[in-house]
């Protein structure tokens, strides 16, 4: 096993589900944005503010050439999908799953996580937020070998359904 790579919007379970199937399968698991956090020595809303957006996608798309070959299940971040280069290096991996649900699933998911802050969900941001969702949505298809719905599933059944896909 060459390892997984999960892509999709915010919320969609990139981290739960990253970190459950790395148990699973044995495998090391690395989480975009916490690497990206670890680098800067600062949080993802701090290094928007201080550093702004753009530094941050500079920041990603290095760390996603780093790990990206490595063995590991890699959790990305929502928008690693909008640079070019960064969808060219997602082809180069043959299991990167897209974890697909609506926007108002997701938008209540992340209301309800009061663990990660998102500069991109805030709620003077919940227009954007569905607005980002469907510019987005052909990058997320187009980056991904296979979709997994995760829509009322628990992380068990989803992690089962990405175990069998890559194995079959
Ligand atoms: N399958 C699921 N069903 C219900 N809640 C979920 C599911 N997957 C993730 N969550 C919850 O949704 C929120 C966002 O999950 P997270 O893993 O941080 O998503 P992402 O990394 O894609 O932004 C968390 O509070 C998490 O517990
Ligand atoms: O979609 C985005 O642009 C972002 C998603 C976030 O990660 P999650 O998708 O894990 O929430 C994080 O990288 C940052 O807040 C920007
Ligand atoms: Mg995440």
């Amino acid at each position: 096993m060459n390892g997984i790579c999960l892509i999709g919007y915010m919320g969609s379970g990139k981290s739960t589900i990253g970190k459950a199937l790395s148990a699973r399968l044995e495998l090391p698991f690395i989480d975009l944005d916490h690497e990206i956090e670890k680098e800067e020595n600062q949080t993802i809303p701090e290094i928007f503010e201080k550093k702004g957006e753009a530094y941050f996608r500079e920041a990603e798309s290095w760390l996603l050439k780093k790990y990206i070959a490595v063995p590991c299940v890699l959790s990305t971040g929502g928008g690693v999908i909008v640079d070019e280069h960064n969808r060219k290096e997602l082809l180069k991996h043959e299991s990167v799953i897209y974890l697909t649900a609506d926007s108002s699933i997701l938008l209540e998911r992340i209301q309800q996580d009061t663990r990660t802050t998102r500069p991109l969900a805030m709620e003077e941001n919940i227009d954007s937020f569905h607005r980002l969702f469907l510019e987005r949505a052909d990058f997320y298809e187009l980056s991904a070998a296979y979709q997994v719905d995760v829509t009322d599933k628990s992380i068990e059944e989803i992690c089962d359904e990405i175990i069998h896909k890559v194995s079959s």
